[in-house]
């Protein structure tokens, strides 16, 4: 106790937010302690304010106009150079706190994207039929949102820390562009931009085991990225890709950014200030600005949607183009109630359990019944219940045996409640 501490706080646009951000700040000055309250901030922005802080500013200005003004300006370069694109996006803000403030960085961004944004909290609920854990759950668009055929659209969660994109074809059918999506195509770029500087970083791909075997194939196989599994949760990510010069993670449910490490950025920063061939001087640049875009220090939506759409628009791809990289395998995600969670060990990144007995045994006789299948179940660390995700080679194989292990979760695990029914 003896270190003078500054304590930053932050709070969302839940009610309970209100009285949690008073009860600290009464906390912090009954000790004597210095604090600055910022407000209303999503938990990505508090993120940056205390990385800049811990920092003394290297990360940039510990205020919001600082993180609006260093993304705007990493973007508006980043996206300058690019010939063609529509930067045009709908965005579903889930009704929370993420939706206030992509409105108040509208301004800074002067006009270098266009953002129709929906579900912006000034009716609905947080959260309820939208945002982005609904819509990657549900496989479906989000209600509230305009969308029409081939338009880019993103959903939030509900503190801004999240991002999954979307559009409906032309054919009326939903395509949804998850964190494996996400990691694929900025993990693709990177690579097309390390070529061009010819800097020797290494890079690799985090992922945990909910990414669709579809794009671990495709990174591994096609792109020839190292991937590598973490438990779920963004700190396990986090850790894993600090090993690397160039480390992108990303859960499939949105939630991931990029890491760069000091070698990394020093080497593109002086090839993008002193590199005498145009080309490669150009390619630095681009990933220079890559690295100020990224907040490097959470997932963050915001950020992760101005890198994607950077991306796209550097590219000249279209949302189906990015979709049609890879296609992912059917999945199903499913929950079971059980009495203890505990009662579910697992082992392998959370791949495979290792209590209760017979539990294992009985996914992989289910899981041989399919084609190009997987699936896997594991405790929940946020809630109390267990998780099943399964994967096939068609949307009624990845049901069917996403259903089957809820079964056998339900009777070897202390299941409570109905038995799981069908899909
Ligand atoms: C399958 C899934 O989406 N799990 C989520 C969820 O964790 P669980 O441990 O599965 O409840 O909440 C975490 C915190 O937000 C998030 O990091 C994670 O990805
Ligand atoms: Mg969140």
């Amino acid at each position: 106790m003896q270190l003078e501490a500054a304590v930053a706080i932050g709070r969302d646009t839940r009610p309970s937010s209100e009285s949690l951000s008073r009860a600290v700040i009464d906390g912090v000055t009954a000790l004597d302690s210095k604090y600055h309250d910022y407000g209303l901030v999503t938990t990505p922005q508090l993120h940056y304010i205390i990385c800049c802080c811990n920092s003394e500013g290297r990360y940039g200005k510990p205020t919001l106009e600082g993180y609006y003004n260093k993304l705007s300006k990493a973007f508006s370069d980043l996206t300058k150079q690019a010939e063609c694109g529509n930067k045009c996006v709908n965005v579903d803000g889930a009704n929370g706190i993420g939706a206030l403030k992509l409105k108040e960085m509208e301004k800074f961004l002067h006009s270098a994207i266009t953002v129709q944004i929906f579900n912006d909290g000034s009716q609905g609920k947080l959260n309820h039929l939208c945002g982005a854990d609904y819509v990657k759950v549900q496989q479906n668009p989000p209600q509230g949102i305009e969308m029409k055929p081939e338009e880019r659209c993103c959903s939030f969660d509900g503190d801004a820390d999240r991002i999954v994109y979307y559009y409906n074809d032309s054919a009326g059918h939903f395509h949804l562009l998850d964190g494996d999506k996400i990691a694929t195509l900025i993990s693709t770029f990177l690579k097309e931009m390390l070529v061009k500087v010819n800097l020797s970083l290494t890079m690799a791909v985090v992922q945990t085991a909910y990414a669709n075997g579809s794009s671990t194939h495709y990174l591994e196989e096609i792109m020839k990225v190292p991937v590598y599994c973490a438990k779920t949760g963004v700190k396990h990510l986090h850790h894993k890709a600090q090993e690397f010069d160039i480390g992108v993670y990303f859960e499939a449910n949105g939630h991931g950014t990029v890491l760069f490490s000091k070698k990394a950025e020093e080497q593109i920063r002086h090839l993008a200030n002193m590199e005498q061939s145009n080309e490669k001087r150009k390619a630095a640049h681009t990933l220079q600005n890559l690295v100020d875009l990224i907040n490097q220090t959470v997932g963050d939506a915001i950020s992760d949607m101005l890198v994607i759409e950077a991306i796209l628009s550097l590219k000249g791809f279209t949302v189906q183009q990015w979709d049609e990289i890879y296609t992912d395998l059917p999945n199903r995600q499913l929950k079971v109630k059980v009495a203890d969670r505990k009662v579910i060990d697992t082992t392998d990144d959370e791949r495979r359990t290792i209590k209760p007995p017979g539990l294992q045994e009985k996914i992989d006789d289910l899981t041989k019944k399919y084609n190009m299948s997987r699936a896997f179940a594991r405790p929940s660390g946020t809630e109390d219940i267990v998780r099943v995700y399964a994967e096939a080679d068609t949307q009624e194989n990845a049901d069917a045996l996403a259903h089957e292990v809820c079964l056998a979760v339900f009777h070897l695990a202390g299941g409570i409640g109905d038995e799981p029914k069908p899909l």
